[in-house]
């Protein structure tokens, strides 16, 4: 469970005041998500999440995430959107923490994805790849190669308690991204971890994506290897081409994949899994004393990276060329 941070009655009540929202009925810390803390908030007037932005989200990028939040939101995409204070503003501070109130979506997200799952990921991907077209703000990817680096020097050698031989072939994974990584590709906002535990379902549609603390500028493609990663594979961690032919389509129907595009998927969704190995593999070695968390395998990713390493071109995922 993710509540690295414990709010006080009196604390809470003097930030709710902060809104016009009415006063607290109920706070309940939630049991999802590693990054932030969350709570669900009940109000006189309704139902918020109260996040506040723990180690990993800095300070000077909140603004960045609230406005596109906002700007996705008012372009039709179905996701929070911040809740303004008296004073106009969205950010507060809690218990030592920068702290938001965002709108809560309904919905639940899917533990078991099907391929209609993937199609409407896709599409909804796309949609918010479109709409964020005319969002005028940038924030670089704080997780592309250079992160990477960082991340693995955090791990400190210590790859290899995790799996012998781990820590070398990071190393050799990370040099065949700085050679290969794709240059030149269409670039605008990226989610950059749309999970499914970041994506709603109401009544089998999909009814809005949450999370965007990640969001930055990037390659729009490496957004659908992140995915592809996420969605694609099984509990065994055989990668499923129906689902990714789905996930392609789904998207391709809403925002066209170049050739350019479509051939760097092998190496965007390989360092995409490093990536996501990486945040792990840091989050398994630094479990921090006391915190309700259950950490990420990060050797599910490993076996993803295998995988993209032995594909030779997009027909090998199943795409439809
Ligand atoms: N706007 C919202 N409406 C409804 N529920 C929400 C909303 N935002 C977050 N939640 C709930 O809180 C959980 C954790 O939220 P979120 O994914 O943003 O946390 P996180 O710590 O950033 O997680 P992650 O590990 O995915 O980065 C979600 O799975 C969901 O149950
Ligand atoms: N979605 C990420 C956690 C949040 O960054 C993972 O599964 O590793």
């Amino acid at each position: 469970m993710a509540v690295y941070t414990e709010v006080n009655d009196e604390d809470l009540a003097c930030f709710v005041a902060e809104y016009d929202i009415g006063g607290v009925l109920a706070c309940k810390g939630i049991a999802e998500g590693v990054e932030n803390t969350n709570y669900i908030l009940r109000t006189e007037k309704g139902a918020y999440i109260l996040t506040l932005y723990e180690k990993r989200v800095r300070r000077d990028d909140l603004p960045f995430f609230m406005a596109l939040m906002e700007h996705l939101s008012a372009s039709g995409v179905t996701c929070p959107t911040p809740i303004r204070r008296r004073n106009g503003k969205v950010l507060g501070e809690l218990a030592g923490r920068p702290a938001a109130l965002i709108s809560f979506l309904e919905g639940v997200w899917i533990k078991k994805p099907n391929v209609e799952h993937c199609g409407a990921v896709g599409r909804a991907l796309a949609a918010m790849h479109n709409a964020t077209l005319g969002f005028p703000m940038e924030r670089p990817n704080a997780l592309s190669l250079a992160g990477w680096e960082t991340l693995y020097s955090q791990a400190d050698g210590r790859a290899d308690s995790v799996q012998a031989g781990l820590d070398a072939a990071i190393a050799e994974e990370l040099a065949f991204h700085r050679a290969h990584w794709p240059q030149g590709l269409p670039t605008g906002v990226i989610h950059a971890d749309l999970f499914p535990d970041n994506v709603f379902f109401l009544k089998g549609r999909l009814s809005g994506l949450i999370d965007f603390y990640f969001a930055c500028t990037d390659i729009l493609a490496y957004d659908v290897a992140i995915c592809l990663n996420a969605w694609c594979f099984e509990p065994d961690h055989a990668y499923n081409a129906t689902k990714g032919r789905a996930l392609l389509a789904g998207y391709r129907a809403v925002r066209p994949l170049s050739d350019a595009e479509m051939a760097a998927m092998p190496v965007l969704a390989r360092g995409s899994a490093l990536r996501f190995m990486l945040t792990r593999l840091v989050d398994w070695l630094n479990v921090p004393p006391g915190a309700l968390v259950k950490p990420k395998d990060p050797l599910e990713y490993w076996k993803k990276l295998r995988f993209h390493q032995r594909v030779a071109g997009p027909a090998e995922y199943g795409f439809d060329l």
